[in-house]
């Protein structure tokens, strides 16, 4: 459980571990970019002096061959770079976003149900897409910038600096001013984001639940209300994005305003010192060459800043991720997922096997033990029957018998193995089928089984007829859509008779079943019985006969005392006070 603990406490922490990771490439681009300036000095350097030295310089139009080849080559040497910054930043994206995908599956798989459960499936989907694609622009655009926000201006303000301080020093005065005006938008934009993050996940939930319930939308003829709840929610959605939108444009225009006044500036001080009007400083030394060369410096001296002007957006919306994924995620959730293979690859012995449980409690964390002191021992072929009235805590057992929650305290194993980490059958109340055929279902704990085996199996349970004609390769409808409750629950067992697993937990297998359905059913199970042991939630007294052992729950062993009863002719359950 100790991956549960969420160990990012904050949404810039998570931003700042991704990036680290991520830090060899992202460097890499830095340099690159960093290399890309130096290279666009050299450019404009070199082309000013071809055009001074061969149109002005010297008579008639004489361009230095040598020149001109280093300008060429200078040319290409700064776009092959442009371009290894790209690839090496879209790497480190593609590849810090997989990682992130990688953690939250590790992360949904450690979370117990009851909590996944909370959320709507609609939201987690939001999470898995579009939250994690909120991180590409921070890691392939607004990273790397950062750094080339200060390097190449740098670089830049030295290269003027050199040519002519006063030049360098007016670029240098207004600089500033943008990342001040820039940050005080920022921090708008950021909440906004926040905000937008959130009303989209709601929206999301709130639509697919609509989509899900269409039929019975239009059975209670809601279907107006439905769509002006629809409506007025996109609209709010609408509100929040036009808003983001709104400030991205007030920034980007307060950031033209400011570069485009230091350039006119420059040019001012460059077009009066030419003619003579400035004579003071480095102004009458000012040429031809000098003049040309800080005017196409000037404009690129302000373009990185537009362009993290620009990609300030990105972080905005990546923090904004990050705030919703960091309380779901901890660094151990990055490292490869050592149990997966373990629980996966243990197949079903034959063999007897044994399983204890000892002095179990359940309940939920944060909430009163539901159930405490429950104990048994099984072996390959016996049956556990725990029936007790509603709320008592039944299927809170099931759940953490199969590891889907963590128990209070005591412990379940099977050959002195934790039962939770050991592959296990688990049929709730509630039958679970994805969409997709009879096979694709079938296939889902039985991955090996042949087409004959599936439809001997479906034969022994009644449901030949279903897939005589159509085949097992038919679509079922998405959560069993076109079933009724009986054929859900054979289809559960249906996987279980492929691959009998060495435990089979059932939570009301023959609930709410006809009566030729719930024989079917407890025959398969009295078939199934010798090859496995069997955890029954039930109160039909048929499968009592099944039973072995018996625990009868009543408010009582909601306390460590288990008073937990045998069931008259069954073997007595242990009690351990
Ligand atoms: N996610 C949850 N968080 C806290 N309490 C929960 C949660 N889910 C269920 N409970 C509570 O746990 C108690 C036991 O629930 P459980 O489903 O295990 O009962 P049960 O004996 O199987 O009932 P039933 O026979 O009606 O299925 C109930 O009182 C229920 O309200």
């Amino acid at each position: 459980m100790a991956a549960m603990a969420a160990e990012f406490s904050s949404g810039p922490e998570l931003l700042r571990f991704l990036s680290q990771q991520q830090q060899h490439r992202l460097r890499l681009a830095v340099a690159c970019g960093a290399l890309a300036t130096a290279c666009l000095i050299a450019q404009w350097y070199l082309l000013c002096t071809l055009l001074f030295q061969g149109l002005l310089a010297t008579p008639g139009l004489t361009l230095s061959p040598v020149l001109l080849a280093a300008l060429v080559a200078v040319m290409l040497l700064r776009l092959g770079l442009l371009r290894a910054q790209e690839v090496l930043a879209s790497n480190a994206s593609t590849t810090g976003r997989q990682a992130l995908r990688r953690a939250l599956l590790q992360s949904w798989q450690h979370r117990p149900v009851y909590q996944l459960a909370q959320q709507s499936p609609a939201a987690l989907a939001s999470q898995w897409l579009e939250d994690v694609d909120a991180f590409d622009g921070y890691l392939a655009r607004y990273w790397p910038q950062q750094y080339l926000t200060v390097l190449a201006p740098l670089l830049i303000l030295l290269a003027v600096l050199y040519t002519d301080w006063l030049a360098g020093l007016l670029l240098l005065c207004s600089a500033p001013l943008i990342p001040l005006f820039m940050a005080l938008v920022g921090m708008g934009a950021e909440q906004l984001n926040q905000r937008h993050f959130l009303l989209r996940q709601r929206l999301a939930g709130h639509f697919l639940d609509r989509i899900r319930q269409l039929a019975t939308i239009k059975r209670l003829q809601a279907v107006a209300a439905s769509r002006a709840e629809v409506a007025s929610r996109s609209d709010q959605y609408r509100q929040v994005v036009m808003r983001t939108l709104k400030v991205a444009f007030l920034s980007s225009a307060v950031l033209e305003f400011f570069s485009s006044v230091a350039i006119a500036s420059v040019a001012l001080y460059i077009g009066f010192g030419l003619l003579g009007a400035i004579n003071w400083g480095p102004a009458a030394g000012l040429t031809l060459f000098s003049g040309l060369f800080i005017l196409l410096l000037a404009p690129e001296f302000f373009q990185p800043l537009r362009s993290f002007a620009q990609f300030y957006h990105d972080k905005a919306s990546a923090l904004a991720a990050a705030n919703q994924l960091a309380p779901l995620l901890s660094r151990s959730d990055f490292q490869p997922a050592a149990a997966d293979t373990a629980t996966t690859t243990t197949p079903a012995a034959p063999v007897v096997q044994q399983l204890l449980i000892s002095q179990l409690a359940v309940g939920y964390p944060g909430a009163a033990r539901l159930q405490a002191g429950l104990n048994a021992r099984l072996h390959t072929g016996q049956c556990l029957l725990i029936s007790g009235s509603s709320g008592l805590g039944k299927t809170t057992i099931l759940q953490t018998l199969a590891g889907l929650l963590p128990a209070c305290s005591g412990s379940a194993r099977l050959n002195q193995q934790p039962l939770a980490t050991q592959v296990m059958a688990y049929l709730p109340q509630q039958p679970w089928l994805i969409a997709g055929s009879w096979a694709d279902n079938l296939r889902l704990l039985a991955p090996e089984a042949t087409e004959p085996q599936m439809r001997q199996v479906l034969s022994e349970l009644g449901l030949a007829e279903l897939v005589a004609e159509s085949g097992l390769y038919r679509q079922i409808g998405e959560q069993g859509q076109g079933l009724s409750g009986g054929q859900l629950q054979r289809v559960q067992l249906a996987r279980v008779l492929l691959a009998p697993t060495a435990v089979v937990l059932l939570d009301e297998p023959t609930a709410s079943l006809d009566n030729q359905s719930r024989d079917i059913v407890i025959n398969v199970l009295r078939q199934l019985k010798p090859k496995t042991m069997l955890i029954i939630v039930s109160h039909d007294p048929a499968l009592q006969a099944l039973a072995d052992q018996h625990w009868q729950l009543t408010a009582a062993t909601k306390d460590a005392t288990p008073g937990l009863t045998a069931a008259p002719a069954l073997e007595q359950v242990q009690h351990e006070a």
